[in-house]
């Protein structure tokens, strides 16, 4: 099979990100885990560009051993001589040389004609190989260069020295289909074409970048170029750990090698993201939070009996952890009783059902529904007429100069009356607690409590949960307001309801939900 190898800008295209800024010490530590992925060369950065990436291309051609590391260089002189200072003591030193092509570039941007263009590329590749044993030379805005002046530019630099060609589709501009004609033509026609490697390089602005790079690839590229997860100039570059699992997954379709080490991308991509402050979006192909996360009841099902219905590839493939099956409102049953098994529970089927309408009103309700739910659903034995205390009313007067006092009442189902107390506290919800610990005369001790919003927005759903432990029982309580102070009250009568229920199961008691005392 063909070998493609992958050329990494993360630290130089990916770096041109607005925002984005890799001090040395980050780019060595993103370059070392490049090179356990086995990435073939590495641009670490524009050595001209100031002294700082001058360091970072130094310090990242010292440490890495394997790869080529190479820095960007425009076709001057004095950038290729600093290229040569940065990259002086690097193990496998290389030089990114480049020059635009295009008639908008030639006209608007470096006011030069064609001819000057050529001389100007010949004779920066030909200084860039009496320093380098390895010269990559990219078309710059390629993609909208007429295709015989790219045949020009190419016989120019090829016997000047280059080693690689690179076609770039720096505007993100062409179709899969143009941009694989554009390597066609050129292994037509360009004499000498056999002596480089042909290269790709494809920015995302329509959203083609990875269409456009493994097109060429169809049309016999030996080498591309992108970024981990898609970052670089305006809307990014190549997302090349999706350039490798299409060629790792359609291996049957591309009949390429790539020698990566798979495994190590979610690390990959998770460092880099880490370190320029671009988080991934959970929609993000192979690296993306949701990428092997399956919400759907249909698809779930689908999973819980063979994955290979609704997963082209493992999430071990790539360095992740096993498939999450998320729950949320469009689940269903097979899900359900799965996650409830893998949690521990054998339930009856009856059970699972009655849970089952439960689950669907707080989905409903909830973005997505945790272990933690699934824990109160099951343990919830209070509901309804059930409970041993109802909240009736809380009322709180609180002011930023007095102490928070809350009144409390609620409805005993077993005395079948009502009570009422109040409670100063430390805060609003210490009050109300200390209120409700008053009325129902169970003494617990507060273990945890945590507060989420169902939704967003102002009329977003507060969520309380609170963890009381009472002796050596622990339950937890959940309540639901659009107030939060309500809910708080709310998961705490909860949980001292499940509390106050244990202890009268554990005592042998039979107290039925009606009984008085
Ligand atoms: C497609 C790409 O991603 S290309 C890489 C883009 N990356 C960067 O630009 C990041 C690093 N760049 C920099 O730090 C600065 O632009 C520097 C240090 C390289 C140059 O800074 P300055 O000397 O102030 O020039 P400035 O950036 O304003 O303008 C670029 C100049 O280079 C010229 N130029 C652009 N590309 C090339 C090239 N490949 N070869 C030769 N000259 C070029 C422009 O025509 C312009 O020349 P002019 O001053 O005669 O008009
Ligand atoms: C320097 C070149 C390869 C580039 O980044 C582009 O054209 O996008």
């Amino acid at each position: 099979m063909r070998r493609v190898q992958f050329f990494d800008t993360t630290l130089r295209d990916g770096e041109q990100s607005p925002g984005v800024n890799l001090n040395a010490e980050e780019k060595v530590a993103i370059a070392l885990q490049l090179e356990r992925l086995g990435i073939h060369v590495l641009e670490a950065g524009f050595a001209a560009a100031s002294p700082g990436d001058l360091e970072a291309v130094r310090q990242v051609g010292e440490a890495v051993k394997e790869a080529t590391v190479v820095s960007l260089a425009r076709a001057v002189p004095g950038d290729i001589e600093k290229a040569r200072e940065a990259l002086r003591g690097a193990e496998n030193p290389g030089i990114h040389v480049f020059l635009a092509t295009s008639p908008i570039h030639r006209k608007y941007k470096l006011n030069m004609t064609r001819e000057q263009v050529l001389e100007k590329a010949e004779n920066a590749v030909r200084l860039a190989k009496k320093y380098f044993p390895h010269v990559e030379f990219s078309m710059e805005d390629g993609g909208r260069t007429e295709k015989e002046f790219l045949c020009q530019v190419a016989e120019r630099v090829i016997p000047a020295g280059a080693d690689v060609l690179n076609v770039p589709d720096t505007v993100g501009y062409l179709t899969p289909a143009e941009y694989g004609e554009i390597f066609r033509y050129l292994k037509e026609r360009v004499r000498g074409i056999e002596k480089v490697k042909l290269s790709a390089h494809c920015h995302d602005d329509l959203g083609m970048a990875v269409a456009n790079t493994l097109a060429a690839i169809e049309a016999g590229v030996e080498q591309v170029e992108g970024a981990i997860n898609g970052i670089g100039e305006r809307a990014g570059n190549t997302a090349l750990e999706e350039v490798a699992m299409a060629l790792a997954t359609r291996e049957d379709h591309y009949q390429v090698v790539t020698g990566l080490n798979l495994r190590e991308i979610a690390k990959t991509s998770r460092m880099v993201s880490k370190l320029t402050g671009m988080p991934v979006p959970g929609n993000k192909a192979v690296v993306g939070a949701n990428a092997f996360a399956h919400e759907s009841g249909i698809h779930q099902d689908g999973m819980l009996k063979n994955s290979s219905t609704y997963e082209i590839m493992r999430p071990e493939t790539v360095g992740l952890e096993a498939t999450q099956l998320v729950l949320g409102k469009h689940s269903g049953r097979h899900a359900f009783r799965d996650k409830l098994s893998e949690m521990g529970y054998r339930l009856p089927e009856e059970k699972i059902d009655s849970l089952f309408i439960r689950f669907k009103e707080l989905a409903d309700r909830k973005k997505r529904v945790e272990e933690e739910d699934l824990v109160s659903l099951v343990e919830e034995k209070w509901g309804g007429e059930e409970e041993i205390f109802t909240l009736e009313t809380v009322q709180l007067s609180y002011g930023n100069r007095s102490v928070p006092t809350a009144s409390v009442r609620v409805f005993d189902l077993r005395r079948r009356r009502a009570l009422e107390e109040a409670a100063c506290g430390n805060g609003s919800v210490d009050a109300i607690f200390k209120a409700i610990d008053r009325v129902t005369g169970e003494v617990v001790h507060l273990e945890d409590y945590k507060i989420a919003s169902v939704t967003h927005g102002k009329d977003a759903l507060g969520e309380v949960f609170v963890k009381l432990r009472q002796g050596d029982s622990t339950v937890q309580g959940r309540g639901v307001s659009t107030d939060v102070l309500e809910a708080s009250a709310r998961a705490y009568i909860h949980a001292v309801n499940r509390l106050a229920g244990r202890l009268v199961e554990r005592k042998g008691e039979t107290v039925p939900a009606s009984s008085g005392s």
